[in-house]
């Protein structure tokens, strides 16, 4: 049987992936036993980060070219608005942190880096740019929220297990899987070197999902104090 584009993708980013798993910020969530500051700091950078992610579905949607692909962006947007980002200001309201206090986070360094290559690919190229900007950011979480969940106490943690079984989730699957299936079809018809320019997409945004889980556990936001 013939590869498929995704098959051929997570080939090339499977060690960075993994690699995720050995990350101490992940490592943290899936044994219970991550400082809660740094958790609070992801929480609140993931907030500002997830609302520029959601304007890619907006863009995807504005560029395809058929109504059910329209339609997947628009759940796909719907989704993270309304479940995904639920989960943080759950979260946010554990931890007495306002919903006007989430949105007015200041974005650290790779939040801005990251999502400002995003927008910037999925604003300079087609529907399929959109795609393969936001493909390793939800695969990616399914891929770590179904290896957490078999560790012992994944699910379980009174903090971290929530975050797990969202990520882990049949409703998340299924946002990774509309993913999956965009850039399948996308891809079937394309040319070598435009296959090659949205799996350098994937993996570029692969190696700022690294930075994101370091900038988390480092509580880091920009390299030097404010002094301005
Ligand atoms: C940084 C990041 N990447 C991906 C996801 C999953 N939507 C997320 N919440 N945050």
């Amino acid at each position: 049987m013939e590869q498929s584009f995704s098959d051929r993708i997570f080939k090339r980013v499977e060690p960075l992936w993994n690699s995720y798993l050995e990350h101490p910020f992940v490592k943290g969530i899936g044994d219970g036993t991550l400082d809660v500051e740094k958790f609070k700091h992801f929480m609140k950078q993931d907030y500002i980060y997830l609302m520029e992610y959601s304007r890619i579905f907006a863009i995807g949607a504005s560029k395809a070219r058929d109504l059910k692909t329209m339609t997947i962006f628009a759940n796909l947007l719907h989704g993270t608005m309304n479940e995904e980002m639920d989960l943080h200001r759950e979260y946010a309201s554990k931890f007495g942190i306002t919903k006007d206090e989430l949105e007015a986070t200041e974005p650290s360094a790779t939040v801005t880096a990251y999502t400002s290559y995003m927008l910037n690919k999925a604003q300079s190229g087609g529907v399929e740019n959109a795609i393969a900007a936001v493909l390793a950011c939800a695969w990616s979480y399914n891929f770590i929220g179904n290896e957490l969940a078999t560790w012992p106490n994944g699910t379980e943690h009174e903090l971290y297990g929530n975050w797990v079984k969202m990520y882990s989730s049949d409703a998340f699957a299924n946002i990774a899987k509309n993913c999956i299936d965009l850039i399948d079809d996308i891809g079937k018809d394309k040319p070598e070197h435009e296959l090659k320019e949205l799996e350098e997409i994937v993996v570029k945004t692969s190696y700022f999902e690294y930075m994101f889980w370091d900038m988390a556990e480092n509580i880091s936001m920009w390299p030097v104090a404010q002094t301005v």
